[in-house]
């Protein structure tokens, strides 16, 4: 069972202003454009859904936010300071698509090894563990874990710091239903407490969870709004449909 993540005395900034401003964003590649004039807002105390075709710019963009893409136009701006900045480290927690973590460390020792980094308090460790749901798998290596599994180990070290800005690519690949559920559930528990989680997915069902939907195709957005807004612009009834319609319609 996964339970709840956030430290009890936290305190966040108020709900409402922006967590992630971008303005005109452009990264190129030897073979055009992948961001093409990108601008989007994204409120703090939100769950924001990332969706658009495969390779539209979606861990493009994740990569921009968290400060590890060179930018060659445009500017981000993350709770309040230029992405990648020295005091955003602490505040920012990044899932990678293909889990970033050390194979021949069981969960716990990775754990261990993040939250010494991170200099966590006391207990962290065991917490996110049960955040994740793998406390009976605390004692495997990782190597050994299923792919669902390291994804969440991965999700572990993300959520070690109790980020303001939880920004997670494709985080419930693998996971079984119950549990992509629960981990929607914890997505939301984040928000309700003020922090801001942006989630890229494929999983078109799992987008009408979100409060709000960022949808990027050939590098620029094409549309900002609730999961409800989108499907009554589009005259569907389900974002599957909504987000077919405004793809073809564009390209
Ligand atoms: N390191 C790289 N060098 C050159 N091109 C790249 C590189 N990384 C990504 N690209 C290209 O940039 C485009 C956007 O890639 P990106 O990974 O951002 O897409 P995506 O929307 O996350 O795709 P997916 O849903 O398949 O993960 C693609 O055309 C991809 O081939």
């Amino acid at each position: 069972m996964i339970q709840s993540l956030l430290e009890p005395d936290r305190r966040r900034a108020p709900a409402g202003d922006p967590a992630i401003i971008a303005r005109s964003l452009r990264v190129n590649r030897p073979d055009g454009a992948v961001l093409d004039g990108v601008s989007f807002e994204v409120r703090q105390g939100t769950v924001t859904g990332l969706l658009g075709p495969s390779g539209a710019g979606k861990t493009t963009l994740l990569r921009t936010i968290v400060g590890v893409q060179q930018v060659n136009a445009g500017t981000i701006t993350v709770l309040g300071h230029r992405a990648g900045s020295r005091q955003l480290r602490s505040r920012v927690g990044y899932a990678t698509q293909e889990p970033a973590i050390y194979p021949d460390l069981t969960v716990t020792e990775l754990l261990e090894y993040f939250a010494a980094v991170l200099g966590c308090d006391d207990g962290r460790v065991d917490e996110v563990i049960a955040t994740v749901g793998l406390d009976e798998h605390s004692r495997i290596r990782v190597d050994r874990l299923s792919g669902g599994q390291k994804a969440r180990a991965n999700l572990a070290v993300a959520l070690l710091g109790s980020p303001d800005l939880l920004v997670l690519d494709e985080p419930t690949v693998g996971s079984d239903p119950r549990l992509r559920r629960e981990l929607w559930s914890l997505f939301d528990r984040m928000a309700a407490d003020g922090a801001t989680v942006l989630v890229s997915s494929h999983m078109l069902d799992e987008a009408s969870r979100c409060g709000q939907l960022l949808l990027v195709q050939h590098g620029r957005v094409l549309a900002q709004d609730t999961p409800a807004n989108l499907r009554a612009r589009t005259g569907t009834d389900n974002v599957e449909e909504a987000f077919l319609s405004l793809t073809e319609g564009s390209s």
